[in-house]
């Protein structure tokens, strides 16, 4: 197992990476879990994989689940299901000191975490995650959100989980166009500070995402350990080390309005287009050269992810997609920051661009 601390001042905590922890639940929790009862929230997808498990995990430790199950998709992180979701945690009579288990990919990460945050001004959760991207990403760094008619996590807190257990056996379920989708946000680390990993992605994530035990713990661990150290340096996204971590995002986030938020396009495929487009967005500023564009692009090919906004039938123009982005939290008096990249591995926050620019961009890469 791997363990790495988040040092987060005043809400320090781990991240703990390795296979058959959802079984060890109890010990994994031990000193947290005051009651019988406890509270867990995930998707009927997840309940249906692995809801025997923690019943049972809990069980032989004295315990007994109290489940709320919601339904899988984008659409379940919205008001009706956090209304809902805080009606429910009342309802168990849920008390500042207890803790709510998320267990379940980013959306229910980001629902659970936002709830836990609200919950009588606050009380505890332990992140659960059960997809690639929710180990690597979501589970991990406090942002907690739920999207509103305006856009994505438009509504939230941050607010840090107690403790986060990846368990890797959970990837074993995932449906492939998942673990490809939470990819995305591996190579991202590559991609906006560490060449080396991205290096090493090219050479080995094929095997990773086939399942290769050994891979598949460094590429969690090393994904974790890189946010670890971004979200330690700058919790709230205040001094930009932070907003690194939106590399793709600005984009994504528009491709993913565009698309009504729905299974039509996953966060991390939309991320996956994102970051090809800050990157050939960055190429066409002179920023670095077409042809790392174009490796980023074949690299997600080459696993079967798509590189091009063009297969997409947006019926958009580039406008509309600009549109979207003026609600992006980077917004500032006017301006709105992109991640751009002066190469693999070297991310930066360009406050520049002149949106224009980005609506003409954005009509030819609709039109490739
Ligand atoms: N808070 C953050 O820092 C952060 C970071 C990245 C993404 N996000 C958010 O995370 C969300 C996307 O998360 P996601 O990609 O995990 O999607 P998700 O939570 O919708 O899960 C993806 C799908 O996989 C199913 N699933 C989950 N685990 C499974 C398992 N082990 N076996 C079988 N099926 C399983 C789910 O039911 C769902 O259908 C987005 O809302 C995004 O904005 C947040
Ligand atoms: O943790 C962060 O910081 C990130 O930006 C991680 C992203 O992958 C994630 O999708 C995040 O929710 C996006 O943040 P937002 O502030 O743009 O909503
Ligand atoms: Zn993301």
């Amino acid at each position: 197992m791997a363990v790495i601390p988040v040092a987060i001042a005043g809400a320090p905590y781990e991240v703990r990476v390795g296979t058959g922890l959802l079984v060890g639940l109890v010990d994994q929790c031990r000193g947290k879990l005051r009651k019988r009862r406890v509270p867990i929230i995930t998707d009927a997808n997840v309940h249906a994989a692995w809801g025997a498990v923690i019943e049972n995990a809990l069980h032989e430790g004295g315990h007994e689940a109290v489940w709320r199950i919601l339904p899988p998709g984008e659409a379940t992180k919205g008001w009706d299901q956090l209304a809902a979701t805080l009606d429910w945690l009342l309802a168990e009579e849920v008390e500042r000191g207890d803790h709510i288990l998320a267990l379940g990919g980013g959306v229910i990460g980001d629902l659970t975490g936002f709830a836990a945050a609200v919950l009588k001004r606050g009380c505890h959760f332990i992140q659960l995650p059960t997809t690639l991207l929710a180990q690597v990403d979501s589970s991990v760094g406090g942002k907690t959100a739920i999207n509103t008619s305006a856009g994505k996590n438009l509504v939230g807190a941050f607010h840090q989980p107690s403790l986060v257990l990846a368990d890797l056996a959970v990837l074993d379920t995932l449906p492939r166009r998942e673990l490809l989708a939470g990819y995305a946000e591996v190579v991202k680390y590559g991609l906006l500070g560490d060449a080396d990993f991205f290096a090493w992605c090219d050479a080995n994530a094929a095997a990773m995402l086939a399942g290769d035990p050994a891979l598949r713990e460094y590429a969690v661990a090393h994904s974790v350990a890189a946010k670890a150290r971004i979200v330690a340096e700058d919790e709230r996204e205040t001094t930009g080390a932070r907003a690194l971590l939106n590399l793709g995002h600005t984009f994504g986030h528009a491709l993913e309005a565009q698309t009504g938020f729905s299974d039509h396009l996953l966060h991390g495929e939309a991320v996956a287009l994102g970051m090809v487009l800050a990157a050939r967005f960055s190429a066409t500023r002179g920023l670095m050269p077409m042809a790392s564009a174009e490796h980023i692009a074949a690299h997600l090919r080459a696993l079967g992810m798509a590189a091009d906004i063009s297969g997409l039938s947006l019926n958009c123009d580039g406008r509309s997609l600009v549109a979207h982005m003026l609600h992006d939290k980077k917004m500032d008096a006017g301006t709105l920051p992109f991640v751009l990249l002066r190469g693999i591995g070297e991310a930066f926050l360009a406050r520049d661009v002149a949106l224009d620019d980005v609506a003409a961009f954005l009509d030819k890469e609709l039109a490739r």
